[in-house]
């Protein structure tokens, strides 16, 4: 008998296919602290999440039987994954099954914010009839702005346009190509802060992606633009949107999510006339409720009875003699993924893998899912080696793999070419006995770096004195370089410089080197 354990409120009606298994026992018990849930996982070989469960390390580490943790909805923030991986417990969830209750919510929470809604409502409860105060705005023929055109994003955007709106759309793997068919204007962040009457973000929340509207955005956006989020607290900066509303430039907010939730009782949204709030709901209508239970208890007896499943967020499954050739790669494989989509400038149509060597002689699929991971990792937090591929596919990105059985240089090389409409970048590396993981090429320039923590990669003309004048601006401002590289083809044609620095370069110093004469490209990279 398997034991699943159902750890907070998930619809009865989605579950049912668990509860009607003969070989399996579904018990639910809500509520409970990390400690209570510590003192019975043990007993249990799944567990059923949404949101309010945090199923942390301590919690895995107790779940000597846990095979599956099942998350009734998309976001596995409140999951975590690392200690799942490290102990081999598979994490799935069910990301499709409410993608309609959060965009209806958004679009609720556009119109309620237009017309102040909840504002109204409250007065004329409190006996008041006033009908002076609520002259709200129409959605049609108004812009809006969205950043995020996944899932939840592009049905927005589709019922935006029924709403005779124009539509502007931001997102890393959103292509001229896809945005047209959606007919949504490809924008910048920028370009929809200073152009939108309504922005609305459905982003996961990444390092990236932490106040992508922030203090910067707001100064250039048009008075009386309206701001919405039901993604996840902390894309919008809070505080920021908070003096923009106070000064006039933001007319009202509409938010269903938090930095912290739930927020504390002194918030500065809960006291604000212009910011209508909800207490994450967009995924609680009865229809996605079920989805996601149905969705996810389905994936959770086939990880049970040990069949094949779709929606892992984390498992690798490798054969064990693949695994023992391609295993020494896999981090060096994420890394250059990482390093070169950190590289390339709009939005990534095709990734080029190329092996060469004796790696070429074993399946490489493994290796490559580790490689396009590592590129679509930079804005999807939920990707990883088991779904790598189908979010690439989902993103209509081609992916080509070339093998040669020799290389001219190394044993083995794994190159990376990311080809957007602005450019092509390539980044390759191999692993050198006794020196571990290096990058030994960049673009066209040979290169042997390290690929770890911050790096500044700079390309500049190939002149005396360059390098003397990015390290004193560097020292200058405290920045402290542990190592230097510079590639270059020719002697006094272009160059690249790779610099290890101990800290991560603050903004200003990178807009200063930006300015130094004879360089003409500055990126920051960490990894
Ligand atoms: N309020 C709720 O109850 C609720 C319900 C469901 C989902 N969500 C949240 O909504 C968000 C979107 O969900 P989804 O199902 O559409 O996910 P999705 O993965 O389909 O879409 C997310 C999109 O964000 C894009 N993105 C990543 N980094 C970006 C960046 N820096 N700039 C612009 N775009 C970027 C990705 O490329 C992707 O297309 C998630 O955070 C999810 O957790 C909230
Ligand atoms: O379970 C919920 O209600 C939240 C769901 C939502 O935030 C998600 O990421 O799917």
């Amino acid at each position: 008998m398997y034991k699943v354990l159902v750890s907070d409120p998930i619809s009865d009606l989605g579950i049912q296919q668990l509860n009607d298994a003969v070989d399996v026992i579904v018990d639910k018990k809500t509520g409970l602290k990390e400690d209570e849930l510590i003192a019975i996982i043990g007993d249990y070989d799944a567990l059923l999440v949404r949101s309010q469960t945090k199923v942390t390390e301590r919690i895995m580490e107790a779940g000597k039987k846990l095979k599956v943790v099942g998350r009734a909805g998309v976001g596995v923030d409140n999951i975590d994954l690392e200690a799942a991986t490290k102990r081999g417990i598979v994490v799935i969830n069910a990301p499709d099954g409410n993608t309609i209750a959060t965009c209806e919510l958004t679009f609720a929470m556009m119109m309620s914010v237009a017309r102040q809604i909840p504002q109204a409502y409250k007065k004329t409860v409190s006996g008041e009839w006033d009908r002076k105060t609520f002259v709200g705005v129409e959605l049609r023929a108004k812009v809006l702005g969205i950043i995020g055109m996944g899932r939840i994003g592009s049905e927005v955007a589709k019922r935006a346009k029924v709403f005779g709106m124009e539509v502007l759309g931001y997102d890393p793997f959103l292509t001229e190509d896809r945005a047209e068919k959606m007919g949504v204007k490809l924008c910048t962040v920028n370009e929809i802060a200073a152009q939108a009457d309504f922005i609305t973000v459905h982003t996961p929340l990444t390092p990236e992606t932490r106040h992508i509207i922030g203090k910067a955005q707001f100064n250039i956006m048009k008075k009386g633009v309206r701001i919405i989020n039901c993604a996840r607290g902390g894309i919008v900066d809070e505080l920021a949107l908070v003096d923009a509303i106070n000064q006039g430039i933001v007319a009202g907010a509409a938010f269903d999510v938090f930095e912290e939730e739930p927020p504390a009782a002194d918030h500065p949204f809960l006291n604000n006339p212009n910011i209508i709030v909800t207490p994450h709901l967009g995924a609680s209508t009865i229809e996605a409720q079920e989805n996601v239970a149905i969705d996810v208890s389905e994936e959770v007896l086939h990880i049970l009875r040990n069949e094949p499943f779709k929606n892992a967020v984390n498992m690798p499954p490798v054969p064990a003699n693949v695994l023992s050739v391609l295993q020494p790669y896999f981090q060096l494989g994420e890394k250059l993924g990482r390093f070169v989509g950190k590289l390339t400038e709009g939005a990534v149509q095709e990734i080029i893998v190329n092996y060469a060597g004796d790696l070429s002689d074993v399946d490489t699929t493994p290796l490559t899912r580790h490689i396009v991971k590592g590129v679509l990792i930079n804005h999807l937090e939920e990707v990883n080696i088991v779904n790598a591929m189908h979010m690439a596919k989902l993103r209509e990105l081609n992916i080509v793999v070339q093998k040669a059985t020799t290389s001219k240089t190394f044993t083995n090389l794994v190159s990376v070419t990311l080809k957007s409409k602005n450019e092509e970048r390539t980044v390759a590396g191999t692993l050198l006995s006794g020196y571990g993981e290096r990058i030994v090429q960049i673009d066209q320039y040979p290169v042997d770096i390290a690929p770890e923590g911050n790096m500044l990669l700079i390309s500049h003309s190939d002149k005396p004195g360059i390098i003397g004048r990015v390290g004193t601006l560097l020292g200058n401002n405290q920045v402290n370089i542990a190592s230097m590289q510079v590639g270059r083809k020719v002697i006094g044609g272009s160059a690249v410089m790779v610099l290890s620095i101990d800290k991560e370069a603050p903004r200003e110093v990178l807009e200063e080197l930006g300015q130094l004469t004879d360089l003409l490209h500055v990126k920051a990279i960490s990894l």
